[in-house]
């Protein structure tokens, strides 16, 4: 009788301890401005679906993670079991270094196969953690998957696609939004099942102060269906107002943007920058003004649908990639432009 319940107290330990032993995927959603789900995160779940295995999904927050839970299951089409709810004070912030953890402690305890978030700096900070505290090799922004162990994704500025194999027991992976298709709602009929994920933070390396917002009318770039890029030819801030003037023309729809030369000669925000080092963007209309068409603003919008070019100089590189060229200065065009649409 003894051994009888030793033997069953040992069996139970081990099936409540095992951890999933078949593929599976954890997806990071993001969480912005207090209950809504980053566009990247749609993105993010049709690259998981690709894999075609189980999908749990993660929201960290330090408040309204439920709402964003809520919206996050109504892709019950997507192959999605369970959303992970980690709310805590201490979330505030969503610092890397309080999150990643959690992260851990989850993947040790679902031996999850593959680990996906859209390329943010919100997963940029804390997924090459994870990789780093798991011994594996964190894969960035994949624009394609090939199968379970194999992707591709961008080098040498956009100039080739590499396509990798991991032999990586876990994959850690940040996904390009622009190459993947936003996820599509299923019928919300509630059979994704919602968990609280009840954890101690300890976090004694940084602490959360404060986060100043630019407040806009105008869509993020990411989300805009038009953008006004202006670059060095604009010559001063001020003149930067005659891309506003055009993008107020689209409320809602149009945005502002730049390249390099423009954010560094301080025409703009550094956060309207498109390239390499700024934003990945892929609008339906990137209208690229006084911008030469070097390869690392290209980088940053060569997927977008329909590209116009206005510059001077009918050599720029920028037309070889434009669908539609206009040659000519720009600061003639321009309001012209503007009164042509503005009586459209
Ligand atoms: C590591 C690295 C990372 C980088 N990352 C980025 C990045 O993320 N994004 C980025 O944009 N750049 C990036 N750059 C910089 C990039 O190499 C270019 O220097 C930059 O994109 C040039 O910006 P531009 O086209 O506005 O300026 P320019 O190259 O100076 O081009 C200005 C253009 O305006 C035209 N023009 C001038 N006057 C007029 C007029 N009146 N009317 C019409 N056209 C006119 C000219 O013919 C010219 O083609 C990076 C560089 C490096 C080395």
């Amino acid at each position: 009788m003894m051994i009888h319940s030793r033997h069953f107290l040992c069996r139970l330990a081990i099936s409540t301890v095992r951890p999933r032993c078949f593929a599976s995927t954890l997806v990071l959603a993001e969480q912005i401005d207090g209950g809504k789900l980053a566009p990247v995160t749609l993105n993010t779940l049709t690259a998981a679906s690709q894999l075609k295995q189980d999908v749990d999904c993660i929201i960290f927050g330090s408040e309204k993670t439920s709402e964003t839970a809520n919206q996050l299951q109504k892709f019950n089409n997507l192959n999605i079991k369970k959303i992970f709810v980690a709310e805590n004070a201490a979330f505030k912030g969503l610092l890397s270094e309080s999150i990643t953890p959690v992260l851990l402690d989850l993947q040790k305890k679902n031996n999850y196969t593959h680990i996906l978030g859209g390329s943010s700096t919100f997963t940029k900070g804390i997924l090459p953690r994870l990789a780093a505290l798991l011994d594996v090799q964190p894969i960035s922004d994949i624009i394609k998957i090939v199968d379970k162990d194999q992707f591709m994704r961008f080098i040498y500025a956009g100039n080739a696609i590499l396509k990798l194999k991991s032999n990586d027991k876990i994959k850690i992976m940040t996904v390009r939004g622009t190459a993947f298709e936003a996820a599509k709602q299923g019928d919300g009929s509630g059979e994704v099942k919602i968990e609280k994920l009840e954890s101690s933070v300890k976090n004694d390396l940084s602490e959360f102060v404060t986060r100043e917002v630019t407040q806009s009318e105008r869509p993020e770039l990411s989300s805009a269906r038009i953008i006004f890029s202006g670059g060095r030819a604009l010559k001063s801030k001020e003149n930067f107002k005659l891309l506003y003037d055009l993008a107020d023309l689209f409320p809602g729809q149009a945005t502002v943007g730049a390249s390099r030369a423009a954010v560094d000669a301080g025409y703009c925000a550094n956060d309207l920058q498109i390239g390499q080092t700024g934003k990945i963007v892929a609008p339906e209309l990137y209208i690229a003004i006084g911008i030469s068409g070097a390869i690392q603003h290209i980088a940053g919008m060569k997927d977008s649908k329909v590209i116009v070019a206005i510059n001077k100089d009918g050599d720029a590189p920028i037309f070889a990639m434009a669908d539609y060229g206009l040659t000519g200065d720009l600061f003639k065009i321009l309001p012209e432009l503007t009164e042509k649409l503005k009586k459209k």
